[in-house]
């Protein structure tokens, strides 16, 4: 079901936690949102839920205004990071619980929770009891529970936020995968990036109550539309530049870095992330500096690059293993293969190559 979201602005007191955010969710689609904590995701998510009422602004699912439906004729289906399942039910009364409030009968009940238990690939453990279950599997007979009434639409808050690193990963494949199945309109706030561009069909960014960014994991990595974004994502290294006459140069350095560009003279910052540095022996295209240190890391050799006239070292990735890693105290050329420009928020210039 498509959910349309317009120009939605909702206060607590005088705080403006969301401000006119416009969004179009496709019918099947699986929306992450994404962004720091206080940005405004789970408000978002709690005003399409019904949870809570916008001060202006419109939602439609459908192309119907709901705005005055209350949250249990919207048909969502939930999921919170402590999902708190019924501690006195079995897992299956807990699946079954959506259905009973809807009064289905008992044999109608039985078999579609049992059929939920399969698809969340918990056959067998109908008869346990919450606490006899580990974190993941609670989760998932959460989001069975949800699935049950057969919603419109699935709302899941950090629904992994609670559990360890590995089953996050194998939690995320499976939710992929179960999505792709069942094919419900998803909508799922996290805070962590690599959760949302690896599960996500779009992204939606959010920073202080704003939408930043809508696009597709791909969008997102390679053209990140602000400096924000790009920072949000991963690990970045910012050079002060100056434009002039189309070309951006780091100061002290007599060849630019980049040429060509349809831009304003004036400062600008280009954003390099650590692996999309190369070292070169041109001087046109890279940046010059002194290694100052080297790091091992489980995949990578990280190298500290002292820029003249700037504080902060790069940062550069290099993958293992790595014969030809330079030594402490010897000058080098790194040529960035990807990176953003931007005159303050604007972006100048986006570009992947390598
Ligand atoms: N019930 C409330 N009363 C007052 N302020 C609130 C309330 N709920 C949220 N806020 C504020 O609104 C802003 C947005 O909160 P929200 O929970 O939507 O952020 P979030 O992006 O989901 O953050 P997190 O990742 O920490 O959950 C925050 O500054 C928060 O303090």
């Amino acid at each position: 079901m498509q959910i349309d979201i317009e120009s939605i602005s909702k206060d607590y007191g005088d705080f403006p936690a969301l401000r006119e955010v416009s969004l179009s969710i496709n019918a099947g689609e699986l929306v992450a949102l994404l962004g720091p904590s206080g940005s405004g995701k789970t408000t978002l998510l709690r005003v399409i839920a019904g949870l809570e009422q916008p001060r202006a602004g419109r939602i439609l699912f459908a192309g119907q205004d709901i705005n005055n439906t209350p949250v249990q004729h919207r048909n969502v289906g939930f999921v919170f990071q402590h999902y708190a399942l019924f501690r006195h039910m079995s897992v299956l009364d807990n699946i079954a619980f959506g259905l009973k409030v809807r009064k289905l009968p008992k044999a109608a009940r039985r078999a579609r929770a049992l059929e939920l238990l399969s698809l969340v690939q918990l056959e067998g453990l109908h008869d346990r009891f919450p606490a006899q279950l580990s974190g993941g599997q609670r989760q998932r007979v959460a989001l069975a529970r949800a699935l049950a009434i057969d919603p419109a639409v699935l709302l899941l808050d950090e629904p992994f936020g609670a559990l360890d690193a590995k089953v996050r990963k194998d939690l995320r494949r499976w939710l992929r995968a179960l999505h792709d199945e069942t094919g419900h309109t998803t909508v799922f706030v996290t805070h962590d990036q690599e959760e949302a561009l690896e599960l996500a069909d779009r992204v939606v960014v959010m920073r202080d109550g704003r939408i930043e960014q809508i696009g597709t994991p791909e969008d997102l990595c390679l053209r990140p539309a602000t400096p924000f974004v790009y920072g949000f994502l991963g690990d970045t290294n910012v050079v002060p530049v100056e434009i002039r006459a189309g070309a951006a140069w780091v100061s002290g350095h007599p060849a630019p870095i980049l040429t060509g560009l349809n831009a304003a003279d004036g400062p600008a910052r280009l954003y390099v992330r650590p692996h999309d540095f190369r070292f070169s022996d041109q001087p046109v295209g890279a940046i010059p500096g002194v290694v100052l240190a080297i790091r091992r890391r489980l995949d990578a050799l990280r190298v500290e690059v002292g820029m003249e006239g700037h504080h902060s070292p790069l940062e550069v990735a290099l993958p293992l293993p790595c014969p030809d890693a330079p030594d402490p105290g010897q000058r080098v050329l790194l040529a960035p293969v990807a990176h953003g420009l931007f005159a303050g928020e604007r972006s100048i210039f986006s570009e992947y190559e390598g």
